[in-house]
């Protein structure tokens, strides 16, 4: 299966997401508080980005049932990843409303103009193959920690590790749908198309692992502008 083997190449970035320091340090039930607002401010542009990303998506379908499938993602981005945010808030002591309006840091406006290019140059494989790694990174972290570690209510954090390990009643399987999506796909895309796909896929694992990283070193762009000014 295609989607088997891009997770199989990828493998070394998600063994290093699993060992990074913020990742560790939800496992372990402690991030610096700076690390977690940086985090939610970074993402919350991301997830607006990415709604807009499943909104393109929406205009690349060919049937019902797929464009079915997408808007309900929109919503979920839109309304049930507040969740996983406000948890790190509450851990942080901040109000959410308070953290959105950055400019996203050089790594998440990486990823985000990587994820748009995707969308807007690529066809339907490369677009959901740069979307995957989302679900699928955080799906397997979250799962890496209930494997490794257990944790319990003692861990401020295991309301957002079960989101995400997929451990709520309802939640849909996103990982599952968009491989089973991106392998009907591939069986019928040329050898250069799936070229791309795959390079979209690595470098959006790439970025993932790079976005905890601007989080916990609060990566900003080098040179500050005055106060409360919007870097371009
Ligand atoms: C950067 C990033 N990747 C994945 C997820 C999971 O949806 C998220 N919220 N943010």
């Amino acid at each position: 299966m295609f989607s088997a083997q891009l997770r199989e190449e990828a493998n070394p970035v998600f063994e290093a997401i699993y060992q990074h320091p913020f990742v560790e340090g939800v496992a372990n039930g402690q991030v610096p508080r700076e690390a977690l607002i940086h985090y939610v401010k970074a993402d919350y542009e991301y997830l607006t980005a990415f709604a807009r990303i499943y909104g393109l998506a929406v205009s690349k379908c060919e049937t019902r049932e797929e464009m079915t499938f997408f808007q309900s993602q929109i919503h979920f981005v839109l309304h049930s990843e507040i969740h996983p945010h406000n948890v790190f808030c509450k851990v942080a002591g901040v109000q959410y409303e308070d953290l959105q309006k950055m400019t996203p840091p050089p790594a998440a406006d990486h990823y985000i103009a990587h994820m748009m290019n995707s969308a807007v140059q690529g066809d339907m494989g490369e677009l959901m193959a740069a979307l995957l790694p989302c679900p699928w990174t955080y799906q397997a972290l979250a799962a890496h920690i209930i494997e490794t570690k257990a944790p319990d209510q003692s861990n401020p954090f295991l309301e957002w590790i079960m989101f995400y390990a997929n451990k709520e009643e309802g939640m849909p399987d996103v990982t599952a749908e968009l491989c089973k999506r991106l392998d009907k796909w591939a069986e019928t895309a040329g050898s250069a198309a799936k070229e791309r796909a795959r390079k979209a896929f690595l470098k959006s694992c790439m970025l993932e692992h790079s976005f905890w990283e601007m989080a916990t070193t609060e990566q900003d762009w080098m040179v500050p502008l005055k106060k409360g000014a919007a870097h371009v």
